[in-house]
């Protein structure tokens, strides 16, 4: 029998309810987050992330609830908790006419009082967020890719056992968002437990260890990305390459017993199929039958993305 007793949760939400107004915003949601995790919270616009966070953070007052971080109630003046926890806003809060280091510093120097110290940890979320060579630049040189940097240093610099990341990679390119991903992983690697939310799923899939799904404020899946996969009905997605689209062949595909969904596009058929076996030699029996000629083919596991798209029915920027 295994005796060991699991690990108190680095956060664990209980029952919160948060109201503006008559308008429920978190609707009695519940989560429990482990040390060491990299949890990912998904949800649409408006879904109640952001306000779970900010009620987290003792940011917003809630109607309801229990917040703990690492076991210990989290209230508005646990000030000994609050420097444990790292925050990256959604939207970029640095001060203008601060350079990037004097930036780093101030957020630092609110939790981290000896100068040496802070220094060497200033030095350290610089190199870490790849802003060596702009220390001395003030925000509004910066692109938006090292801005949002610049946050993530801001908000990671006194080393957060608890770290949330909101939206950290929003309108950045591809080179600033693969330091900003890598900087989390090593973050985590090194012992920060990380709370990321983000729109974007491959990131996501890729990053968290797990994930919660919200949608109007409530929780409506979680687990690890491989356990809502296979909570849901979708399969593989099977596309075709086809110069001509055959008459008859989308309606035969859209008979057959696996096909949820089938469209032509681009020169290609693609079908998202419902799990269960046989879906490729189904569609491509489809086009022989109707004298199709097939390019490549291909297809592809379901992605977050689909899981996503079936238990909330929308696409993360709808
Ligand atoms: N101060 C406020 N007063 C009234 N309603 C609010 C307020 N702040 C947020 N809301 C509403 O609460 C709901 C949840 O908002 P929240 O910002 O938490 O969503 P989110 O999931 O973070 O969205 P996004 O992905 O757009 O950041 C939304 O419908 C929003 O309009």
């Amino acid at each position: 029998m295994d005796t060991t007793s699991p690990p108190t949760p680095a956060v664990s939400v209980e029952n919160l309810v948060k109201r503006y107004g008559s308008f429920v915003a978190v609707d009695h949601l519940s989560l429990s987050i482990r040390p060491g995790e990299v949890f990912g919270l998904l949800g649409p616009n408006g879904s109640g992330k952001t306000t779970t966070i900010d009620c987290i953070l003792q940011l917003l007052t809630y109607d309801k609830g229990r917040i703990e971080l690492f076991g210990e109630p989290m209230t508005p003046t646990s000030y000994g908790l609050k420097r444990r926890v790292g925050v990256v806003p959604q939207n970029i809060a640095v001060f203008d006419e601060l350079t990037v280091r004097e930036n780093i510093d101030f957020f630092c120097g609110l939790y981290v009082t000896d100068r040496a110290e802070r220094a060497r940890r200033v030095d350290t979320a610089v190199d870490f967020c790849g802003l060596g060579e702009f220390a001395s630049w003030r925000p509004r040189k910066l692109s938006g890719g090292l801005l949002r940097r610049l946050n993530i240093a801001c908000g990671i610099a006194h080393r957060p056992d608890l770290a949330f990341f909101d939206e950290p990679t929003v309108a950045v390119d591809a080179q600033s968002r693969a330091q900003i991903l890598s900087g989390i992983r090593s973050m985590n690697e090194a012992g920060t437990t990380v709370v990321y939310t983000s729109h974007y799923m491959e990131e996501v899939e890729e990053l968290c260890s797990r994930v919660a799904i919200l949608d109007h404020g409530r929780i409506i899946a979680q687990g690890t990305v491989d356990e809502l996969k296979a909570q849901v009905k979708i399969g593989e997605t099977v596309s075709v390459e086809l110069a001509n689209l055959p008459a008859g062949l989308l309606e035969r595909i859209e008979a057959l017993p696996g096909c949820r969904e089938a469209s032509y596009g681009d020169g290609t058929l693609q079908v998202r199929c419902a799990n269960r076996p046989h879906n490729l030699l189904d569609v491509l029996g489809a086009v022989r039958d109707c004298h199709g000629t097939p390019g490549r083919v291909w297809s592809e596991p379901p992605t977050l993305n689909d899981v996503f798209l079936e238990l909330t029915g929308r696409k993360l920027r709808d």
